[in-house]
């Protein structure tokens, strides 16, 4: 049985600017869930802010994939959750075509991707378990789109924004993402000091503070 849900609604524009320049592991310094662990991108340096639009396939039949990318709009990522098998890639070159004509920020797969250096000459940006030979089929099985997906470990919703640079990726509740990227660039500004400080000398473990547990 195929589920098509509607589309979410798009992140606020002034999320996506606040947290274009501030790096995801300043929230991993803060927040401990909501990452996608273990997937790589396809290049780096990397940095897109989007709003998810969330698939669901069984591991070898990637037909929601084909349906989902036709739906992509400006500044969507695709997250696809591969029912466990993240071997087989759903994703290659006329895929991440479609997804970059349609002016989608991203994907992120807890799968892998074919047609690598493809995906490099459209300079479309997925993160994935890495690069496979072996695809998955249009089979008209199953599959789901904009429901709930596990990918990497983390829940996603779809709606949620997709935060994403070189260090990896974090979702997160659009409600949680407000004021976020002020909170992160504080906490980056804060090292501006610190460097000085430790140019001359100064300690890191001051600067954190480690310090007050040394023996
Ligand atoms: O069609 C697929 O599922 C994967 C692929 O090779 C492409 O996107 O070009
Ligand atoms: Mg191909």
């Amino acid at each position: 049985m195929f589920v098509v849900n509607d589309m979410p609604d798009r992140i606020d524009d002034r999320i996506v600017a606040e947290l274009q320049d501030v790096c995801v592991s300043t929230l991993g310094h803060m927040r401990d869930h909501g990452f996608a662990l273990g997937l790589v991108p396809n290049k780096r340096p990397v940095k897109f802010v989007g709003t998810a639009v969330t698939v669901r396939i069984p591991h070898l039949d990637s037909t929601a994939v084909h349906l989902a990318v036709d739906m992509l709009r400006p500044g969507d990522v695709l997250v696809v959750d591969q029912s466990g098998d993240v071997q087989r890639s759903c994703f290659g070159g006329l895929v991440s075509f479609t997804a970059k004509s349609r002016g989608a920020a991203g994907a992120v797969l807890d799968g892998s991707i074919n047609d690598y250096d493809e995906t490099l000459a459209y300079d479309f940006p997925v993160f994935s378990r890495g690069f496979s030979p072996l695809t998955t089929r249009i089979g008209g099985l199953e599959g789901a789109i904009n429901v709930p997906v596990t990918v990497g470990g983390a829940t996603v919703h779809p709606g949620d924004v997709v935060f994403a640079d070189s260090d990896g990726v974090a979702f997160l509740k659009p409600a949680d993402a407000v004021g976020l990227g002020a909170r992160l660039r504080e906490k980056e500004d804060a090292e501006g000091p610190a460097r000085e400080s430790i140019t001359v000398g100064g300690s890191i473990a001051e600067f954190s503070g480690a310090a007050k547990y040394r023996p």
